[in-house]
């Protein structure tokens, strides 16, 4: 299928000894937004980490636009356009607004060509540019490390719990952000809060205990209470 971007066969992933992926499964169509659902400790983070080569899985596939790259270090999967944005706001604090994004931009990335897109989208970044990020508030904060993951010009972006401990009002900003972002890119989103992935996601897949368990329309999701129960906990 020409229109998969990202396609996750069936990896099983260790950290230490510990069998953390046990057969996880996913496709990613382009120009998506995909949610990668389930419980805490279910592997969504880890199953990030092992698309993005911090922890490679020991078997199973990974494939970009077709090619694959499981196996391949993590600097290599950033340059061909993968982009991260970790749990816990991943920036530098005692870094400048702009330090953090000049940072971000290393060989891929140029700034100049996408700060107007970046500014608009968080216009407190803009106010801020000066201030160093760990001065910022929380959703600030969270802004930056998702701009951090603009500043080149990726083909998919994994971004782990966006939403984490910000509020509500916070949440519908970068809410909003998200949905500009996919316009011109794909985002393969982990999200414990089950309405901020329903409105944004077109499609999901639920991990439990280290397997993906269920995947399909979003749409057809926020309906299957008994799912929601079951694999989210969540009403
Ligand atoms: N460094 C580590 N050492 C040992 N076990 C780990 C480590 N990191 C994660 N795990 C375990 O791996 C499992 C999956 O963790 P992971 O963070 O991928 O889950 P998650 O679905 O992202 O959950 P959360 O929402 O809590 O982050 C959990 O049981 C966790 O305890």
């Amino acid at each position: 299928m020409s229109d998969v971007l990202l396609e996750v066969d069936a990896i099983h992933t260790f950290i230490g000894q510990f069998h953390i992926l046990e057969g996880v499964s996913l496709k990613v169509r382009a120009g998506s937004i995909t949610a990668l659902l389930g419980r805490n400790g279910a592997g969504k983070t880890t199953t990030l980490r092992s698309i993005m080569g911090l922890n490679p899985p020991r078997s199973g596939s990974i494939r970009l636009a077709g090619e694959p790259i499981n196996g391949r270090p993590a600097y290599e999967i950033a340059q061909l356009g993968v982009g991260y944005v970790p749990e816990h706001r991943a920036i530098f604090r005692d870094l400048t607004v702009e330090e953090n994004l000049r940072l971000a931009e290393r060989k891929r990335g140029d700034l100049a060509k996408r700060s107007d897109f970046i500014m608009a989208l968080f216009p407190d970044l803009k106010r801020f540019y000066r201030h160093p990020g760990g001065k910022l508030s929380g959703g600030q904060q969270q802004m930056l490390a998702i701009a951090r993951a603009l500043v080149a010009d990726n083909r998919l972006l994994l971004i782990d719990e966006p939403s984490e401990g910000l509020a509500p009002i916070i949440v519908e900003q970068i809410v909003a952000a998200l949905r500009q972002m996919a316009a011109e890119t794909t985002i393969l989103l982990v999200e414990q809060n089950f309405a901020m992935a329903a409105q944004l996601a077109d499609e999901y897949y639920i991990l439990d205990d280290g397997r993906s368990v269920q995947h399909g329309r979003m749409a057809d999701l926020v309906h299957d209470h008994a799912t929601i129960d079951k694999y989210l906990g969540a009403g």
